[in-house]
């Protein structure tokens, strides 16, 4: 099978007073449709910056991102965030909180048949395993139940590509812990191309069927499938 998602000898950085500051370096990758690659590495080495460039929000200064045989990014080439087919679920994305849970999950499908956002936003919350909270106002659910309907919002649109930052940070241990195999389920059963980047490698483990170890900003191993 082709790799869905192929990050060629990227390099990405931060202009800065003294000129570009590199911050990730020939940093090569490739996953399969289907499959839930995680990057782990510790705070700074620069998981998110990657996360970022794939999103559209960082140019790239060498190499290139291709997501399904398209370039989204080279240095020549910059497809806006919005024409990627890439969601997002961020920690700090929270619901919105003045718009029940189905209105937050139908938020990327305005411009959907009135029909169609119904059948997705049910289709959705099934999925995620709350099928009646449609009506629930975020602060009427529990964190983890949140970060839940969150999950139901990225994935609503049905992404090519769902980037996941540091997605349970906000959660206690037990919630966590319970979460992680809960969204790998979900995004197994969706068919979901997936990148989740963490610090916390027993989450790494336990979610990705890949786990690749940054340094530095480089990429030191790319492989240890979770099931062998
Ligand atoms: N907007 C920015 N301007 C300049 N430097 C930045 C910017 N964002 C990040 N950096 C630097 O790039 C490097 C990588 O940051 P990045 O946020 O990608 O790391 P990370 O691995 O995701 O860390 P964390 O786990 O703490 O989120 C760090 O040295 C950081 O200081």
């Amino acid at each position: 099978m082709s790799a869905a998602l192929s990050l060629e000898a990227l390099r990405l950085g931060y202009e800065g007073p003294g000129g570009l500051h590199t911050v990730v370096e020939d940093f090569s990758l490739a996953l399969d449709a289907g499959d839930i690659g995680c990057l782990l590495g510790p705070s700074g080495c620069g998981k998110s910056t990657v996360l970022r460039a794939i999103a559209g929000f960082e140019p790239v200064r060498a190499g290139r991102i291709r997501l399904g045989g398209v370039t989204l990014s080279s240095p020549e080439v910059h497809l806006p965030p919005e024409r990627r087919r890439v969601g997002m679920m961020f920690q700090e994305y929270a619901l919105f909180p003045h718009l029940d849970a189905a209105r937050n999950v139908a938020f990327g499908l305005r411009r959907l048949p009135h029909a169609e956002q119904h059948r997705r936003v049910a289709k959705m919350l099934a999925l995620v395993g709350l099928p009646d909270a449609g009506e629930r106002h975020p602060h009427q659910l529990s964190g983890g139940q949140q970060q839940r309907i969150a999950l139901a919002r990225a994935l609503a649109p049905e992404p090519a590509l769902l980037l996941l930052d540091e997605p349970f940070s906000n959660l206690d241990g037990a919630t966590r812990e319970r979460l992680t195999t809960e969204v790998r389920e979900i995004l197994k059963a969706a068919g979901q191309t997936a990148v989740l980047v963490t610090h916390n490698e027993a989450e790494a483990r336990a979610m990705a069927d890949r786990v690749g170890v940054m340094h530095e900003g480089r990429l030191t191993d790319w492989g240890g499938s979770r099931r062998g």
